[in-house]
């Protein structure tokens, strides 16, 4: 298990302490919640968030059909993408599946970190212990993964700490696959990527965002590498969800639009007119963490 000694800083609390009415754990999932009524669902597959419900109602789109049981990554929620976005045809990560293992396994919880009247934290954690013996042979090296979970009354934090506890060089991507709740995807725009520079997977292209409101229309599959300024996204003109990251410098933007109705598990077919994946991550070109280093990256989703 991922030691809690290799994460630096102090950690106050220990994982076994019981449940608050802020902290419920049951066999395959955590509940968080605030006294105002705030809550997230994290489930230890994946260690996917699930749902998080503040300002009102759920923040996050799940596929009605997505499966929970381990048997594939969660169409939905915060999928984890560790350690290669998409799917890689050569070096060390070419044997893994799409979008990596950290999303399809099953994570330790390593307990609450912190809690008050207004936030509440919890922290999971995975190594190579709990990876199958088919996954440490497609990427062999020795890592450390903290991933932390913070409910605030009107934001959701997440963040990820990566660490090579091994004595050889890896490289990797990490991306936090987020699925925002919207509205209506027809009064969508998205601001903040004005200027930057992206690679369209639809058109198989490269150019740069010319737009200041960013609709969308169609099926949108885009990686904005080094994007400077927090992303916003509004319904109508008005702002839903502020996205802030740190050292996380790519943003993808994805849309299945029609194509939805092909994938087994997402439902209802037209559910993609309620969902938009604005994820942050690092992923434009290869990170490089050496022998006992440390990356951590983290984004704020503000209401
Ligand atoms: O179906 P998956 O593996 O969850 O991936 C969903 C999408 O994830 C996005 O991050 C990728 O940019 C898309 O290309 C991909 O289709």
């Amino acid at each position: 298990m991922v030691e809690r000694s290799k994460k630096p800083g102090p950690i106050p609390v220990s994982s076994t302490e019981p449940e608050s009415p802020g902290f419920v754990f049951k066999s395959d999932r955590v509940k968080l919640s605030l006294p105002t009524g705030e809550s997230a669902e994290i489930l230890l597959h994946g260690a996917t968030v699930i749902s998080w419900v503040a300002g009102g109602g759920e923040n996050l789109f799940l596929s009605e059909k997505a499966a929970l049981d381990g048997s594939k990554p969660v169409r939905g929620g915060i999928p984890l993408v560790f350690p290669v976005f998409g799917k890689s045809t050569e070096g060390p990560t070419a044997a893994l599946p799409q979008h990596g293992f950290a999303r399809i396994c099953k994570w330790e919880l390593l307990g609450r970190t912190s809690e008050t009247d207004t936030s509440i934290q919890v922290d999971f954690g995975l190594g190579p212990e709990n990876l199958t013996v088919e996954q440490r042979k497609q990427w062999p090296y020795d890592f450390g993964l903290i991933y932390s979970v913070n409910l605030s009354k009107s934001s959701l934090e997440t963040k990820m700490l990566v660490r090579n506890e091994g004595s050889e060089t890896f490289d990797f991507n990490f991306l936090f696959h987020t699925y925002l709740r919207i509205p209506d995807v027809n009064n969508l725009t998205i601001e903040g990527l004005k200027g930057t520079s992206y690679k369209c997977k639809v058109t198989k292209s490269e150019a740069v965002e010319e737009m200041v409101e960013l609709s969308v229309g169609s099926e949108v599959d885009r990686v904005y590498a080094n994007v400077p300024d927090t992303v916003q996204v509004k319904n109508g003109g008005e702002a839903i969800f502020k996205v802030d990251r740190t050292n996380l410098e790519d943003v993808v933007v994805w849309n299945p639009w029609e194509g939805a109705s092909k994938m087994a598990d997402f439902g209802p077919e037209d559910g993609y007119k309620n969902m938009i994946c604005i994820e942050a991550g690092a992923v434009s070109k290869w990170h490089t963490l050496e022998p006992q280093s440390v990356w951590e990256g983290s984004t704020i989703i503000n209401l």
